[in-house]
């Protein structure tokens, strides 16, 4: 197994990188390798961006070409087995001697052990490594180094080194995810990562970056990234489900009418439409996402960081909801296909596991929400003192009045809605917090007490946020489509808007002037728009254009064949080689016979 998916990965890439596809072909041609993930994902997903952006220019230039060449194959290994969560807690440490201009390396308890980082078991011969920063008997906190971990000739782990692979998962379990422990390891000074830190020979610290997070820069690339990649993984899953919706007949509601396509019933409409709306959604989103990200990184090059902390609080909740959303969608694609949505040659368990992955990795979904609305409640706060709000947060303007939202159910007036309602929480949690401390509580023990409506508020902003940007995108994006066209798209954005409403009727009627009638509305005109959406829906799915080889599934081939498939699939399963297992001749026979 391992050296197959080895194979296929370098077959892909040595491929891929002679050919010079860019990265959105990278991405397609990378799925028709594998079904799990690439044991050098983490090389090209974090290894060399945090080559490019913790690395000095001098230091890029010994590094990258050796990394883009695939000379050396890297990881990142910061989350160790007692801290993934809280980076200031990791122990992994990086003590400066002076004598030696060198960095030792220690892990020092069974906690500290680098636990997690993909490829790191049997791939990786380097790694970056966040350490605890020591020099001079000063701990200036976790740092990024790059570390050699195996002879590159024999790839051996090198002394000091102890590598492996953590084993079975619920998935990636073609990722090579490893653990690694450092005995006294040393390495070259030079092998600081020095772009926003440095430590001179003699051991003395120098601050260069003016933001202290920028060490943290590799993971907000990395969460922007992986909204694009939720689209694309559950517009995969929708084309599987969708198809196979249209092939499967089942039951027979009028006695005289031969058995529907699934795809007909309603409630199935309302399992899948949304996934297909969503996908669009979390692109067009994810694309404002990367634009406003490569804008903060311009100013960060002018050496302004006022925009990066909206761009963390972006990331980190759009990651969180895109992930969450695509994993919850992907389980109710596989729901929508019944019994072979559970096969694993439908590709739906594979890409579940991809997607419940990514709640967790590059942020817990929790902790990253979490971090958006300490963002919120200081952006409040600053309202309160008169100054001016980002961008994303305009909208917290209105709610300064305390007046309530009238209700209007236009597609602008439901995103003015959901405005609404996440100012309406963040406030909210504000009054929660002021209230927490007017009893005697301290600041730090009224957050933690207000931090289940803090999860809630940033949620509520970020849906505000993907609806607002996926319904001024799509008007924008079909200005210039033919009116059929034009028509599909606002339906799907308008999907998007009525299915979210009727999921946060509570919050609607809580801050704004809804009305049990406006919900009735709500409903006929959700039921209906899935009507209308329905004659499109295997065109909608067919035009996210998947080739039959990047999808893998046997629900989801162009042609429909689904019976077939699965057989011929059932067929090369290794039980099938005999007709008779020999377990029935060791185990089974002797137990009929008594003989056990
Ligand atoms: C091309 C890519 C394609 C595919 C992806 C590739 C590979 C995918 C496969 C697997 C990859 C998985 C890799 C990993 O999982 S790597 C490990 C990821 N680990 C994490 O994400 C850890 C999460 N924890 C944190 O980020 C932090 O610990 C924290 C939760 C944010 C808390 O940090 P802390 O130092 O305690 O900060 P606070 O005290 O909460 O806040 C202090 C201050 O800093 C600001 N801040 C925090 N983080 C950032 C940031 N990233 N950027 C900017 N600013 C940040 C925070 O807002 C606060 O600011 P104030 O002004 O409010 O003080
Ligand atoms: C498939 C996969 C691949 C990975 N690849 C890598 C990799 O390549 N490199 C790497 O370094 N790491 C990697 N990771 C590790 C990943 O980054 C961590 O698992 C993730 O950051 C979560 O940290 P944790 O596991 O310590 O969970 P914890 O933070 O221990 O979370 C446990 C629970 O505690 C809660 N919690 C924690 N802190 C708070 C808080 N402040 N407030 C409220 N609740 C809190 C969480 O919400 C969660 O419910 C990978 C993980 C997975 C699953």
């Amino acid at each position: 197994m391992y050296g197959q998916i080895v194979r296929d990965g370098l077959v892909n890439v040595t491929g891929i990188e002679d050919l010079g596809l860019t990265s959105p072909v990278l991405q397609r041609t990378s799925d028709a390798f594998f079904k799990e993930i690439s044991p050098f994902l983490l090389h090209f997903g974090m290894f060399v961006p945090t080559i490019i952006g913790q690395c000095t220019p001098e230091q890029q230039a010994k590094w990258l070409p050796l990394a883009m060449d695939l000379k050396i194959i890297g990881t990142y290994a910061q989350t160790e087995l007692g801290h993934g969560t809280f980076i200031r807690g990791l122990e992994t440490t990086a003590t400066y001697d002076a004598s030696t201009e060198q960095f030792i390396l220690k892990t020092p308890k069974l906690s500290s052990y680098k636990w997690w980082a993909g490829g790191l078991g049997k791939t990786a011969n380097h790694c970056i490594v966040l350490a605890q920063l020591y020099t001079k008997g000063v701990c200036h906190g976790p740092h990024p180094f790059i570390v050699q971990i195996r002879d590159t000739e024999t790839h051996m782990p090198l002394p000091g080194i102890k590598v492996g692979e953590i084993g079975p998962k619920l998935g990636f379990n073609t990722a090579d995810n490893g653990f690694l422990g450092f005995e006294d390891f040393r390495i070259p000074r030079e092998n600081l990562m020095m772009k926003n830190a440095q430590v001179t020979k003699d051991g003395t610290y120098v601050k260069v970056a003016r933001h202290g997070k920028l060490t943290y820069g590799t993971m907000v690339f990395v969460r922007v990234m992986l909204v694009s990649d939720m689209a694309y993984c559950l517009a995969k899953a929708v084309t599987i489900a969708v198809r196979y919706s249209a092939v499967r007949r089942q039951s027979q509601p009028k006695p005289d009418q031969p058995e529907p396509q699934v795809l007909d019933y309603l409630t199935q409409q309302h399992k899948l439409f949304i996934c297909i709306s969503t996908a669009h959604a979390m692109k067009l989103t994810s694309t404002w996402l990367w634009n406003t990200f490569t804008g903060v990184l311009a100013d960060m090059r002018d050496g302004n960081t006022d925009t990066l902390p909206e761009l963390h609080a972006l990331s980190s909740c759009l990651k969180a909801i895109s992930t969450s959303d695509t994993s919850a969608l992907i389980e109710q694609c596989r729901f929508a296909c019944g019994g072979h949505g559970y096969m694993y040659s439908s590709n739906l368990p594979a890409l579940y596991s991809f997607a419940t992955a990514t709640r967790t990795y590059e942020g817990d979904y929790t902790v990253l929400l979490l971090q958006t609305a300490r963002f919120l409640v200081k952006s409040w706060e600053q309202m309160d003192e008169g100054k001016p709000l980002t961008p994303t947060l305009a909208y917290l303007e209105q709610s300064r009045n305390g007046s309530q939202v009238s209700w209007d159910d236009s597609p602008e007036g439901i995103v003015r809605g959901f405005d609404a309602v996440a100012a309406g929480r963040i406030g909210a949690c504000v009054k929660s917090i002021r209230k927490h401390i007017n009893n005697g509580m301290d600041y730090e023990d009224a957050w933690q007490m207000t931090t289940v409506q803090l999860v809630g508020a940033a949620e509520a902003h970020c849906r505000a946020v993907i609806c607002r940007v996926y319904r001024d995108e799509t008007a924008r994006l079909t200005a210039g489509c033919s009116p059929g066209v034009k028509a599909v798209l606002d339906q799907l954005s308008t999907l998007y808007l009525l299915y979210w409403a009727l999921e946060r009727t509570g919050d609607l009627l809580r801050f704004s002037s809804l009305s049990e009638r406006d919900i009735e509305n709500l409903q006929a005109r959700y039921e209906a728009l899935l009507l209308k959406i329905r004659p499109n829906a295997v065109g909608l799915v067919d035009a996210f254009d998947f080739r039959d080889e990047v999808l893998m599934s046997t629900l989801g081939s162009y042609d429909g064949r689904v019976y077939e498939r699965l057989m011929e699939e059932a067929l090369k399963t290794p039980l099938n080689r005999e007709p008779v297992s020999d377990s029935f001749h060791k185990y089974i026979k002797p137990m009929m016979q008594g003989k056990l």
